[in-house]
Formats: C-alpha cells, structure tokens, sequence
C-alpha cells in the first residue's frame, strides 16, 4: 500500500482499557487522509478513553491499532512524542500557558519540537494564526482572549507540525453555541485544506447541519454509521 492511500487510523479488534476495566471491545475503523469523523456516545461512553488510546495516553492492551504511522500495539514509549506530533490534539479546557503571549505560547511548542530559526518560528506562527481566524492576535496575553478566541489558539498550537489529522475531544463543549458554531467552522476550514479531523461531541446538531461519517461508542462497543 502507498504512503498516501494508507489510513492515517486503523483499528483491527482493538480492546480500550482504563486500567483494569474493559470499556470498548472489539473495535475496529479506519480514519482515512482527509476526512472528517465525529465520535458520540453518552456520557462514560468511552469516547475519551478511545480518543486517550490513539495517542497513547492510554495502553493498548489487545488487537491492534495503526495511527500516523505508528503501531500502538508496539510502540515504544520514547516514540510517543514523535506520535504526538502528527496528530494535533485539541481539548475541551484550553490549557495555554498564561504567562505568556499567544506568539510565546506558539513559539514555545514549535522550539520544544526542534525548530530553531526564528524567522521560520514567526512564519509557522503567523500561517496558523491566520488558519485560525487570529491573524492579528500575536501579542495578546490568554487572559485578554474570550474563551472562544482561546481555544482557536488551542487549535493553532495544534496545527503547527502540520498534523495529518486532528483529534478533538468536545473541542466546543465549554462554550457558547454561537461560538462553538465559530469553532466548527475552524474545524471545517482546516479539514477543506486536507487535514483529517476527528471530533468527540455531544452536539447533534453539528452532525445534522455539516452531516460527516459517526462513530458511535455504546454498551462497550463502537459502531460506525
Ligand atoms: N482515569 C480513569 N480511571 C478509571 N476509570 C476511568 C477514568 N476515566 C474514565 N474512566 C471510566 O471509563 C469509562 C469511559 O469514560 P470516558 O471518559 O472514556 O467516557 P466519555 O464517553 O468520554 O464520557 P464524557 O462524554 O463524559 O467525556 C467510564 O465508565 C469512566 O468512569
């Protein structure tokens, strides 16, 4: 299989654990380039647990999963930061660092990672300041942003190693419907531009009104619609 047709997930009777305690059996789906996936399920359901098992927040114990290149079933823990990095992920509560500005939040992230120009750090930086919608907002502190405003940096930070695909968990569910609508529409931006994204929501109303594949987690299994 070419680099470019291989699914950039692919779960193949993957069992999610939280510890000792099975939560989803038997799960099996691939995410392929570029497309748009959303994850529901009830409260408890295991979306996050699943979503915790792709970037190896949370060990795979059976059946296998390929993410990014990466087989979880064997990877070795000195791996899981280069994992990381080709998959954006992108959480409920925005944790950007709040002693510094938007540009050093970015800037940060981006030396972490090994880049070392600045004139290269302040280009990357303004490319996904401007895919966010934020193209102005270099300067400004987190506390000086709306919540809305926050996570589009949240999401910026993610985008910066250009991942090949973004996972979010309720990227939305801590803000307002008017501005959780501004936050999908990021979402959708991103993906039209080739990034695959993959959302956990307990919004509906997103799926009716941009309609994309579902997974769905219920009684310890994932089916797919
Ligand atoms: N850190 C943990 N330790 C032990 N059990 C956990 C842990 N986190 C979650 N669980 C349990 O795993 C199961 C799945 O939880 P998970 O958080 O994956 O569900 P979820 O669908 O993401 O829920 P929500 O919509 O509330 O985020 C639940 O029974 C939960 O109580």
């Amino acid at each position: 299989m070419t680099e470019s047709s291989e699914p950039i997930i692919a779960l193949e009777q993957a069992d999610i654990y939280q510890g000792d305690r099975p939560v989803l059996n038997d799960v099996n789906f691939e995410i392929k380039k570029g497309e748009f996936v959303y994850l529901i399920g009830r409260t408890g359901s295991g979306k996050s647990s699943l979503l915790k098992t792709l970037y190896a927040d949370l060990w795979l114990h059976t059946g296998s999963a390929k993410v990014a290149g990466y087989e979880l079933h064997h990877i070795k823990r000195a791996d899981i930061p280069f994992l990381r990095r080709k998959i954006g992920i992108v959480f409920q509560d925005f944790q950007l660092l709040s002693d510094r500005s938007v540009e050093d939040n970015l800037a940060f992230v981006l030396r972490a990672t090994g880049w070392d120009q600045q004139a290269k750090i302040s280009k990357r930086i303004a490319e996904v300041l401007m895919q966010v919608g934020l193209g102005t907002a270099h300067k400004r502190m987190p506390h000086q942003l709306s919540g809305g405003e926050q996570q589009r940096v949240v999401i910026a930070r993610a985008m910066l190693n250009e991942p090949k695909i973004l996972i979010a968990d309720e990227p939305t569910g801590n803000l307002d419907p008017e501005v959780g609508d501004q936050i999908i529409n990021v979402f959708r931006t991103i993906n039209n531009a080739g990034t695959a994204i993959l959302m956990a929501t307990h919004n509906h109303d997103f799926i009716k009104r941009f309609p994309a594949r579902v997974l769905k987690c219920e009684n310890g299994s994932v089916t797919i619609s």
